[in-house]
């Protein structure tokens, strides 16, 4: 059984894939946040900018097998694209994906065509058979999911050096601006400041923007 927030078509908004037509779908639930409220002050990460809780999303729900969530999804590029010439593209997020995502999942994907990324807090290990990992870690929580395709850290985080990180196996490095107040319009500069400064000093390291939010779409 998988518990689905929500799902639907967009561009990718974040980091290396920006800009591309994908399939999100948004698993129930995270390792690091009830995602309520109330408890977001001693949350493991505290400055989660979705609503991860239950079902009643957009296309959401709870899809008793692989099969049945995989063709859930594969519905959704179908209805809305014609997709002659474009790899199939999917990207399971949350809440924390790999609480739910597993190897029949993937293969479901798969045999759909579908091109399957991943958005994880990188607490949890990656199953083989992702063809795209992003990593963003967390404040201080165990890391365990050290290689990838683009680790992507929200910045500032209080007490989180970029460099820590920087000699991981990754292929991409991001630092994405803290959006302080998801949901309404960014007044506060000083994160951008901070990760444009950074990525001047350590051009190891590339600006990501929340490029869905700019433009107004999921
Ligand atoms: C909502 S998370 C879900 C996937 C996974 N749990 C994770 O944390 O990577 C998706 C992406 O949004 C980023 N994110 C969450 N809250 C943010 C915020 N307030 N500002 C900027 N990025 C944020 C996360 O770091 C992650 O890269
Ligand atoms: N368009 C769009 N791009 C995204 N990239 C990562 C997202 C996420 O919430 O995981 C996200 C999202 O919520 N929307
Ligand atoms: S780990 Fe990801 S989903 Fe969980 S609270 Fe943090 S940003 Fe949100
Ligand atoms: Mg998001």
């Amino acid at each position: 059984m998988y518990s689905v927030k929500e799902a639907f078509y967009t561009l990718q908004g974040e980091g290396a894939q920006s800009g591309r037509a994908s399939v999100f779908c948004r698993f129930t639930g995270c390792n690091l946040w009830s995602g309520r409220e109330v408890d977001r002050a001693r949350a493991q990460c505290t400055f989660c900018d979705t609503d991860f809780i239950g079902t009643d999303g957009q296309n959401g729900g709870r899809f008793a097998d692989a099969e049945a969530l995989a063709t859930h999804l594969a519905a959704l590029w179908q209805s809305t694209s014609n997709s002659a010439g474009a790899r199939r593209y999917v990207v399971f997020t949350g809440g924390e994906p790999l609480l739910q995502l597993d190897p029949p999942l993937l293969e479901a994907m798969h045999a759909r065509d579908f091109e399957i990324a991943v958005e994880t807090n990188g607490t949890l290990p990656v199953p083989s058979d992702v063809d795209w990992i992003c990593v963003s870690p967390k404040g201080d929580n165990a890391l365990i999911q050290t290689r990838g395709d683009e680790l992507k850290l929200v910045h500032p985080q209080p007490g989180v050096d970029p460099q820590r990180f920087s000699g991981l196996d990754f292929t991409h490095f991001f630092l994405q601006p803290i959006d302080p107040a998801p949901g309404r319009i960014a007044t506060d500069r000083a994160p951008m400041a901070s990760v444009v400064d950074y990525c001047l000093r350590h051009p190891q390291w590339r600006l990501s923007l929340q490029t869905h939010k700019i433009a107004g779409i999921d």
